[in-house]
């Protein structure tokens, strides 16, 4: 899932390149005439060059357009490769040396579709300039051999795709080590289940889905009763075990919409999307009865729970209100003689 630091991440690759860009255009434009007699064009397409890169830098420095920042650093990238590669030798300009990179940068700013597509864009233009090389190299008035020619477009081409491999070898191995850590940091290390990390995350989600549709969102908090006792008399081990089995008791009896998670010691939280606070106390009075008749452990310990229920129904609500409510009825409920459900005022 996108997220700011993601985004900002974005933005900032995305200024770099620009800025290479400028610089790769101004070194370029001051160095090369030293070496090699350009035409005019040559200086005239490289100014207009700048001056459009330096315009897209503005814009996205301001921030102006957020959504089309990885397309324009790829459109400034091309709008530096092309003309220039065509009219300072082809395939055999040292702009060149640089096409190779582009499919990796295009992989780091945007992704998988963005380097594709650069990636085919670059292949076809390398191509057409080793094929019609003898044309490019007029414009700087220089003499290259055919096969000189060939054999780089050649190269290039192959380096070319070998850099767009590596960016998609790279992409997949990026994204598979994001979502392990994801889950690491999201997930309770004793009961699997989503810790309070991976709570706030999908409570928040949940609630601003709930807030934009005005579909019902309610909450069920539970307790283990007494559950000091069993640590007390079979030990902590035990009760790991206990904890274990009843995560998974109430979660394997909720649908898939639904989501639990260990919100400390011996409570869990169950969050219920499109469910109202009447449906849910059915679905809570379910679950107390589930761990009620079960055995757990090797001691087959009889356990029980208590429920306390919360509907979010304000505009002003939060995950913390919600919570605290829920808190409370858990509370009533501990008070009115425990292994029982009890819905907040
Ligand atoms: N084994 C184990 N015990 C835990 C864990 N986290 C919290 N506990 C224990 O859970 C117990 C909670 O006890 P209390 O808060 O006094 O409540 P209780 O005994 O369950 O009684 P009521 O909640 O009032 O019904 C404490 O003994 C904690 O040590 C854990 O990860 N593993």
């Amino acid at each position: 899932m996108p997220n700011s630091a993601q985004t900002q991440l974005n933005h900032t690759l995305t200024l770099r390149i620009i800025e290479l860009s400028i610089l790769t255009l101004a070194f370029s434009l001051v160095i090369r005439p030293l070496f090699v007699h350009l035409s005019d064009i040559f200086l005239w397409s490289a100014v207009v060059n700048l001056i459009l890169t330096i315009s897209f830098y503005a814009v996205v420095r301001a921030h102006l357009v957020p959504k089309w920042e990885i397309t324009l650093s790829l459109i400034v990238a091309l709008i530096i490769i092309m003309p220039t590669l065509a009219i300072s030798g082809g395939v055999n300009s040292q702009v060149a040396y640089f096409l190779p990179l582009y499919p990796i940068f295009a992989a780091l700013i945007g992704g998988a579709r963005e380097s594709i597509a650069i990636t085919v864009i670059l292949v076809i233009c390398t191509l057409f300039a080793t094929v019609f090389g003898h044309l490019i190299t007029d414009l700087t008035e220089e003499v290259y051999s055919v096969e000189k020619s060939l054999d780089r477009g050649f190269w290039l081409t192959t380096a070319i795709i070998f850099s767009a491999f590596f960016a998609h070898f790279f992409l997949r191995k990026y994204a598979e080590l994001t979502k392990k850590l994801n889950e690491e940091n999201t997930q309770d290390p004793l009961t699997s289940l989503l810790n309070r990390r991976g709570l706030n995350l999908y409570f928040s989600i949940e609630l601003d889905k709930a807030r934009v549709t005005t579909s019902p969102l309610s909450v069920i908090l539970i307790d283990v009763d007494y559950f000091k006792k069993v640590n007390d008399m079979f030990g902590h081990d035990i009760g790991d075990i206990c904890l274990i089995d009843i995560g998974n008791l109430l979660k394997s009896n909720l649908k898939n919409k639904d989501f639990i998670a260990r919100f400390g010691g011996e409570e869990f939280i169950i969050i219920l999307p499109n469910t109202s606070q009447g449906d849910a106390a059915l679905i809570a009075e379910k679950l107390r009865n589930l761990v009620s008749k079960e055995a757990f452990s090797d001691f087959k310990l009889p356990l029980t729970i208590t429920l306390g229920i919360a509907e979010y129904n304000d505009h002003n609500d939060n995950t913390l209100s919600i919570i605290k409510r829920a808190d409370k009825a858990l509370y009533k409920g501990k008070e009115n003689g425990r292994n029982r459900v009890e819905l907040s005022e």
